[in-house]
């Protein structure tokens, strides 16, 4: 089915998913130190939620997971705040005029950082007659075991402040990235690049001009043969009233005209 939209035309029998599958086995990512997710059958003595155990009609399994650490996720700030944030506020829209970049981020010390220079050369690499709202990072190297990656004390790439400052100066309301933060993992909670990108000042009182409804998705995977360039985004999340919620990025190529 083809859609019509301003000035460009996506075909929705052609998602592009940029998800990462949660399941409680060894192959799903895992950051910040946990375990695996746990998905098991709900059991009241006898009875056992699996069909293939003879004793009831339904699959009806509890699942234990972490949105940070167990794969693709979408926050807000209240992921950083003392006070209380909901993601399932902070998202009303669903459907964004995007642009996936590809960065190779660069060596400083022991570090892998995406640099502000970098994020600016490759966005301006693109025009598009549509102003970009998300903004979609794949970093090289981008080899499918990052779909399972064990991130835990590996010190992943992350992006610099004065990257993420430029990326909120350039209105982006929706940062997607593949890798498990945008900060890096031992900063003693500095989170540069999240309060830059989100705009607060202060975690423990909120200034006004904080970006309420400015996204941050991490963990994605973006498969090698999506080219860079634009795209329409559709963010989905569960509807959790939490900080965070497993997420469900979707890219459509769009066909401008
Ligand atoms: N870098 C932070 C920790 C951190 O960023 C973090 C810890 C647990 C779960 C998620 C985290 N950040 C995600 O973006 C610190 O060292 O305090």
């Amino acid at each position: 089915m083809l859609a019509k939209i301003n000035n460009f035309e996506i075909d929705l029998s052609k998602p592009i998913d940029i998800s990462i599958p949660l399941t409680n086995t060894d192959e799903n990512p895992i950051a910040w130190y946990i375990e695996k997710p746990t998905i098991e059958p709900v059991v009241f003595g006898e009875w056992i939620g699996k069909v293939s155990e003879g004793k009831s009609s339904t699959n009806f399994n509890n699942i234990f997971f972490n949105p940070h650490g167990h794969g693709t996720h979408t926050e807000c700030l209240g992921h950083i705040t003392n006070n209380f944030y909901s993601i399932n506020q902070a998202l009303k829209q669903f459907f964004f005029v995007a642009q996936l970049i590809t960065i190779e981020p660069e060596k400083l010390g022991d570090d892998l950082v995406i640099t502000k220079n970098q994020v600016e050369k490759a966005i301006n690499a693109w025009t598009s007659s549509a102003k970009t709202e998300a903004l979609i990072i794949r970093t090289i190297p981008n080899q499918k075991e990052k779909k399972s990656r064990k991130y835990s004390n590996t010190n992943p790439p992350y992006v610099s402040e004065e990257a993420a400052i430029f990326i909120r100066e350039s209105e982006i309301q929706h940062l997607l990235i593949d890798l498990p933060s945008v900060d890096k993992e031992h900063d003693e909670g500095k989170l540069l690049a999240h309060k830059a990108f989100w705009n607060v000042k202060d975690t423990l009182h909120l200034n006004s001009d904080a970006r309420l409804n400015a996204t941050i998705t991490e963990m994605i995977f973006v498969p090698n043969e999506i080219a860079d360039g634009n795209y329409l985004l559709n963010l989905q999340i569960a509807s959790f009233e939490n900080d965070a919620s497993p997420s469900k990025p979707i890219l459509y190529s769009v066909l401008f005209f």
